[in-house]
């Protein structure tokens, strides 16, 4: 049976093919030592028409005015989905449950001051309307029109993923 040697590997990799030459290999931009790792759990919320609710991040907040999806920062002691139940209780005054949290995605993004590493979860069931509980702005937005919102860059991998999904 042929095997394939280190020299055979190294010359695929080596090379500039066209394909290296745009997409992912053109893209890497930042290098250099990892900043502090940032966990932070978001939802899609999708409502029966399948639309996903955006918030908009208020004034005196970083990246203030773009959209997100709604989450937050989990805690020392706490688990991504027991972080989400409470930050969507916090956030948007709705109630829901670990088992109603799918994982479809997940944004690695590295910010200036941190690396954020953010689950995000689709959630079609929970109990309560939905209110913006900290002067944010909401909408709920087609899957299609998700584009026309500015979001933070970290979220662009996960639009694409959502608008393959919905
Ligand atoms: N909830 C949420 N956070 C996001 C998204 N995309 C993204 O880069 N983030 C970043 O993840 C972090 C979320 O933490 P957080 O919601 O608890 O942030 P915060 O406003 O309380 O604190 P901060 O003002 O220090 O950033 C923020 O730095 C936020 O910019 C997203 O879609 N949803």
């Amino acid at each position: 049976m042929p095997t394939i040697g280190v020299d055979a590997v190294s010359v695929s990799q080596g090379g500039s093919s066209p394909t290296e030459q745009a997409g992912c290999w053109g893209a890497e931009v930042r290098q250099g030592a990892a900043q502090p790792l940032l966990l932070v759990a978001a939802a899609a919320l999708i409502d029966i028409d399948g639309r996903v609710l955006l918030a908009q991040r208020p004034e005196g907040r970083s990246m203030a005015g773009l959209w997100e999806f709604p989450g937050g920062k989990v805690d020392t002691g706490e688990t991504p989905e027991g972080a989400l139940v409470r930050e969507l209780q916090e956030e948007l005054g709705i109630d829901t449950r670990q088992s109603c949290l799918a994982p479809i995605a997940f944004a690695s993004h590295a910010y200036e001051s941190f690396h954020l590493l953010m689950p995000l979860y689709a959630c079609r069931t929970w109990r309560g309307a939905v209110q913006p509980r900290e002067g944010q702005s909401l909408t709920w937005v087609r899957p299609a029109r998700l584009g026309d919102y500015e979001m933070p860059p970290a979220d662009a991998p996960l639009v694409a993923v959502l608008r393959d999904l919905l």
